[in-house]
């Protein structure tokens, strides 16, 4: 199945956030690990912002990676690249055009490192018209269940073509209207539930109008990190009926429904509801989408269909998403970090 697209749309492009901790590099290249003999450290270099470093880089993290032998350097996004390190792996979540060169000539001229993870696959989730399409194509239905997206129109300009073009499309209301352009501001996560067909007029073009699954208001987060799979539940946005439909006519905004604060791990909830997707089927679906992506650090925001017990939805991906509020994320992402590590030495060696 093919996603809807409207027209096209020439991309907006920002410049590098300048909100990076401009720590000078320390240098420990090597560790002792008991009485063995010493090892060299595994020399994780870091372009984050302010933010991702508050929740990802916790001391909790940086405490373990340190006994495992995993140093973490501040990159200097002002001076070139290869003047820093030398890294083992490049962890990054920056945006501009301008970064997203430094990094591809960076991987260019040292292919011993290992950039986490591509700028042109992020790029990719940036845009959602395409954000969903590797799932789309997977086509993936087994006994454990079936995985689909929601069917969505994109609209790119001109407000007032919407309810003929939703109408022309076949798509069924509510509708949810997300920014065509997932770049992690406050701006693209400011997302609205549209009722009604003529209302659909008011909504700011680009933007993708995606069918209303309803899920009993649970969803789940599925985190990847390599090969390692976690699941957590979250609330989100309850369940439309029939009748609320008829009665509701306008546009809602809605704020950050499922976010961390949102956790619906220890709620009391219909098991029907709660019951997470079956295990095989997350794995298959997050090594599918590892090897279509080129990602190796996402998550998946994952419905099931109110009613059934194995139709599933990808509704969102993200790029590095909040690890920080992860279960177990410092255990799983050293052990991630060091398999990287090793993996690169053994090639080295043999
Ligand atoms: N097609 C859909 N059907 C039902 N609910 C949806 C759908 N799309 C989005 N939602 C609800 O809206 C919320 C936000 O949507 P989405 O995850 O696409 O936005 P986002 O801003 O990219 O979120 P994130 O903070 O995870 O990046 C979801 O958590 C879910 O509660
Ligand atoms: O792509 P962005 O940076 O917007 O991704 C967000 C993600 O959408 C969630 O908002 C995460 O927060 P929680 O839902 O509370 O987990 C953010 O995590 P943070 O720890 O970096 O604030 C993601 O970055
Ligand atoms: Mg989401
Ligand atoms: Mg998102």
């Amino acid at each position: 199945m093919r996603l809807r697209e409207n027209d096209d749309v020439g991309e907006k492009e920002e410049v590098v956030e300048n909100d990076v901790t401009l720590a000078q590099n320390q240098w420990c290249p090597v560790v002792n690990a008991g009485f063995s003999s010493p090892k060299r450290a595994v020399v994780v270099g870091y372009a984050l912002t302010t933010k991702k470093i508050k929740s990802f880089l916790q001391p909790k993290l940086e405490g373990l990676a340190r006994n495992k032998g995993i140093l973490f350097v501040a990159i200097d996004h002002t001076r070139p690249l290869s003047d820093q390190g030398p890294f083992d792996i490049v962890l990054h979540k920056l945006s501009g055009k301008e970064w997203r060169q430094v990094l591809e000539d960076y991987r260019q001229s040292h292919p011993e490192v290992t950039v986490l993870d591509p700028p042109d696959a992020i790029q990719h989730l940036r845009n959602r018209q395409y954000m969903l399409q590797a799932v789309a194509d997977m086509n993936l239905s087994d006994s454990y269940g079936i995985v689909g997206v929601p069917r969505q129109l994109v609209i790119k300009r001109d407000a007032f073509a919407i309810p003929e073009l939703v109408n022309k499309a076949g798509l069924t209301l509510p509708l949810v209207a997300k920014p065509l352009v997932a770049d992690g501001s406050a701006k693209s996560h400011a997302l609205s539930l549209a009722y009604e067909q003529f209302s659909l007029q008011k909504l700011e073009p680009p933007l993708v109008l995606q069918e209303f699954v309803n899920h009993g208001g649970v969803l789940f987060k599925v985190y990847i990190v390599g090969d390692a799979i976690k699941v957590v539940r979250r609330f989100s946005l309850p369940d439309v009926s029939k009748w609320e439909l008829s009665k509701d006519a306008g546009i809602y905004n809605f704020p950050r429904v499922s976010c961390a604060a949102a956790s619906a791990d220890d709620a009391d909830l219909d098991p029907t509801i709660a019951e997470l997707p079956p295990r095989p089927l997350l794995e298959k679906l997050a090594k599918e989408l590892r090897w279509r992506l080129g990602l190796r650090l996402f998550n998946l925001d994952i419905i099931r269909e109110y009613g059934t017990r194995d139709h599933f939805y990808v509704i969102d991906i993200n790029y590095f998403p909040g690890y920080g509020k992860m279960p177990e994320y410092e255990h799983i992402f050293t052990d991630f970090l060091l398999s990287l590590g090793q993996g690169k030495y053994k090639k080295r060696s043999g």
